[in-house]
């Protein structure tokens, strides 16, 4: 043992946090938060057609797949283990009208992409969201009537919509679209309709963020989208409101929460967890992922250790599970061990 004194002895005295972080084995062995390939859900982009994937350009990686090719991919992701994914459709520019009327047909792209998901791989879980904005011809998630986002009659037609998703097989209904009472109106529905197992993952806490940009490539909403959101998603600066909006869909019914975006609104997750303790989920947007993306393909930042590395922060966060673009890759990563 060293005779000298050193000036920390005094400050740290028997206190030294590297004691546990001396080793591989002590490192793992404190470790508190962990990533498995549990936490995943894949959010997936369809398109019409058939042996189409197709890359979208600000999602480096990501591609676009018609519904044969997704059926493949949903099965190598179920290989990997990765419990459910998320179905966004990116339908013809000619079906898309002012009351984003597609989505109440019942065979339309997305219901055919989670009728042969489900028919090909039983047993991963199929997230539907029932926003309108890939179906209208303004881009917006709801019914625009002068100028305005009509709530009450945007919900009834969501509402129509999400019994047709459950019908067609979906497991899970996501509604992003941020109406109000949209909860516990999709409840009643689905539950007057037969669908009592169908459960809801509420986008609880929706941002007007712009981390949505790749995103509306991918469904080619940005060209059409007139104005902004910001008359129904919250506002980046508000968490209290956010708190109350979510404690508005636990009590109309939700079984889930998520948080959207994800990384700048850690301090949501961990707020909604504690306030509430139902599963709740964080979405790595496309910004999100595109940053990380682009600043790997330019060498300056360790993408694969980043990506990991956001992920675990979300369980940190108290997150049971993230939305992630990057779901195959990180299931691939952790089977490598
Ligand atoms: N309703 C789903 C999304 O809005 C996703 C947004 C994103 O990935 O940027």
């Amino acid at each position: 043992m060293s005779d000298k004194t050193h000036l920390v002895d005094e400050i740290t005295g028997h206190r030294r946090m590297r004691r546990n972080r001396k080793a591989d084995w002590t490192r793992r062995l404190v470790q508190e938060s962990r990533l498995g390939v549990d936490d995943l859900i894949w959010p997936i982009f369809i398109v019409p057609g058939t042996g189409i994937v197709d890359p979208i350009a600000a999602m480096p990686g990501v591609n676009r797949m018609s519904v044969d090719k997704a059926v493949e991919a949903v099965k190598e992701a179920a290989d990997l283990g990765i419990p459910a994914i998320a179905t966004f459709p990116d339908i013809e520019m000619d079906l898309r009208d002012e009351t984003g009327s597609q989505s109440l047909v019942a065979d339309n792209l997305i219901n055919k992409a989670t009728a042969a998901i489900k028919k090909a791989v039983p047993n991963i879980g199929v997230i539907t969201d029932v926003a309108l904005d890939p179906f209208t011809s303004h881009g917006h998630d709801g019914i625009l009537r002068d100028g305005v986002i009509v709530n009450d009659e945007t919900v009834d037609q969501i509402v129509r919509a999400a019994v047709m998703q459950a019908d067609a097989g979906a497991d899970i209904i996501a509604p992003s679209d941020m109406m109000d009472g949209r909860i516990g109106a999709i409840r009643r529905g689905l539950d007057a309709a037969g669908h009592q197992d169908v459960g809801i993952m509420s986008y609880a806490t929706k941002f007007a963020s712009g981390f949505y940009g790749p995103y509306r490539e991918a469904i080619n909403t940005g060209g059409l989208l007139k104005g902004d959101k910001n008359s129904y998603y919250i506002s980046p600066a508000n968490a209290t409101e956010a708190l109350r909006d979510a404690a508005l869909d636990v009590e109309e019914g939700a079984d889930m929460l998520m948080v959207k975006p994800g990384i700048a609104y850690l301090d949501i997750c961990w707020r909604i967890k504690e306030a509430f303790g139902l599963p709740t989920f964080a979405y790595q947007v496309s910004g999100e992922y595109t940053q990380i993306k682009a600043a790997a393909m330019n060498g300056w930042i360790d993408g694969e250790r980043i990506m990991m590395e956001t992920l675990l922060c979300f369980k940190r966060a108290g997150c049971d599970g993230i939305l992630t673009y990057f779901a195959v890759d990180v299931a691939r990563n952790l089977a490598k061990g």
